[in-house]
């Protein structure tokens, strides 16, 4: 494999030889194909292009102004702008020597470059793998097959470590009866309606069966290695139901654990809100209950998920709007390689802000502007591990090198929401459900 650097110089074999095989797949491909496109998706297209890799002189890159972050920048030859977007500096207060950034035209938006410390990167890396993708937490491949018990990470840790032979992963449509209720060989998938669910509507929302997905009818058994780059979210807290685009609060709640809250409320609480949102307090979508003044207090995450990405992966454009509190903060961790996230606004034709997102960055998306924006991931960059997840680690854990390894290929994002206001028990107020704690 040529490495991204490689790719990018146009005098390199390997850059010479990508270009012909791109020249090859465009030849048919009819012209003016772009004339339709959205501004966000003339941006998601633009950075998803694997030749000739994207230009990132428009990408919002903090990194490139941090004399810390100069070995980062290194990494893949990816290099975005400190000055390529319309920005500010907030005061984060006494105590701290992390900056705080915010954006003029995405009220709400924050952004903390280098916010996680090394150690405790890869401390949510382990914590994403071997703690929290597996039971009870759901995975997307817990639909189509019968996961260990444990999860698949420590399943492979084990046959690494005692040079076992690795566990086969039966599909779990081969211990299903052929019922049809059980097994749907759906056709085309039906197009969801996302409604935003708002204090108003959500009961009736929310309480609408919700059935599983139906197994896939054609996955094979499989190795334990062969699965894990097939990992792409792991649920945190209230179960969240993808065919309906709702929280299924029939299933019970699993409290978020406390390595992630506490991280998540460490945060918000550092954030001068006065100094966000001090201009936006009269705009609509504000309620009383969920105002930002109260955020220190009321700020109470119980729900959300960890996307794995691999270097092809992408997240298309999306508003996340199923949460009752609509403008409470949402925290995002970034892990391991760099991306590309574009922040966009309440309709995909408002061209999106690109901002680097590298290793130990934090996003904070809150109000009611930021919380019903476009945003997406059209790019993972390769080769852009930081050097803080080298082997030598090995003396914090012996099974480092085996994150390592994965890690060379991923990002990691923690993602994680308020559905509820703080103190909300949804099984006293709706009937017919109650709070099973799986913790
Ligand atoms: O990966 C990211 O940075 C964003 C993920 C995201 O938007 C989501 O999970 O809803
Ligand atoms: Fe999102």
């Amino acid at each position: 494999m040529p490495s991204a650097v490689e790719l990018q110089d146009p005098g390199s074999t390997a850059y010479k030889k990508a270009k012909r095989k791109h020249l090859k797949t465009i030849r048919n491909r009819p012209e003016h194909v772009d004339a339709d496109w959205t501004p966000f998706r003339a941006a998601e297209k633009k950075y998803k292009a694997r030749f000739p890799p994207p230009d990132l002189s428009a990408v919002f890159d903090l990194a490139a102004s941090d004399p810390t972050r100069v070995e980062e920048i290194k990494c893949g030859g990816w290099k975005g702008r400190a000055d390529a977007v319309d920005h500010r500096e907030i005061d984060l207060g006494e105590g701290t020597s992390k900056k705080a950034y915010i954006f003029p035209s995405v009220p709400g938006l924050v952004l903390l470059p280098s916010f996680v410390s090394p150690q405790e990167q890869r401390r949510l890396v382990q914590w994403s793998l071997k703690d929290h993708a597996r039971h009870p937490n759901e995975t997307n491949l817990d639909t189509h097959y019968i996961l260990p018990h444990d999860g698949l990470w420590n399943s492979f840790l084990r046959s690494r470590n005692e040079g076992s032979p690795e566990e086969q992963i039966q599909p779990r449509a081969s211990v299903l009866d052929s019922s049809p209720q059980l097994i749907q060989d759906s056709g085309p998938r039906p197009l969801i309606s996302n409604v935003p669910v708002s204090k108003s509507n959500f009961i009736p929302l929310i309480t609408t069966p919700k059935l599983p997905a139906p197994p896939s009818l054609t996955v094979k058994p499989t190795l334990v290695s062969a699965l894990i780059p097939k990992l792409r979210w792991a649920n945190i807290g209230w179960y969240y139901h993808w065919g309906t685009k709702q929280y299924d609060f029939s299933r019970g709640k699993i409290d978020v654990d406390p390595v992630i809250s506490n991280v998540c409320k460490k945060t918000v609480s550092t954030v001068p809100w006065a100094e966000v949102h001090g201009n936006t307090q009269n705009a609509d979508g504000w309620s009383d209950d969920e105002h930002w003044s109260t955020w220190n207090d009321s700020y109470e995450p119980d729900a959300g998920i960890v996307n794995f990405y691999q270097t092809k992966d992408t997240l298309m454009a999306h508003v996340d709007r199923s949460e009752v509190c609509a403008t409470s903060p949402l925290v995002s961790i970034s892990l391991g390689c760099a991306a590309v996230f574009l922040m966009g606004g309440l309709t995909r034709d408002v061209e999106p802000i690109p901002i680097l997102l590298r290793s130990g960055d934090v996003v904070i998306m809150s109000g009611p502007q930021c919380r019903r924006a476009y945003h997406g991931v059209p790019r993972i960059l390769e080769d852009t591990l930081p050097a803080l997840f080298g082997s030598t680690r090995i003396q914090e854990d012996k099974d480092w090198p085996l994150y390592e390894e994965y890690m060379r290929t991923t990002r990691i994002n923690i993602n994680v929401r308020q559905v509820f206001p703080k103190g909300f028990k949804p099984e006293l107020d709706l009937p017919g459900l109650h709070d099973t704690n799986r913790s």
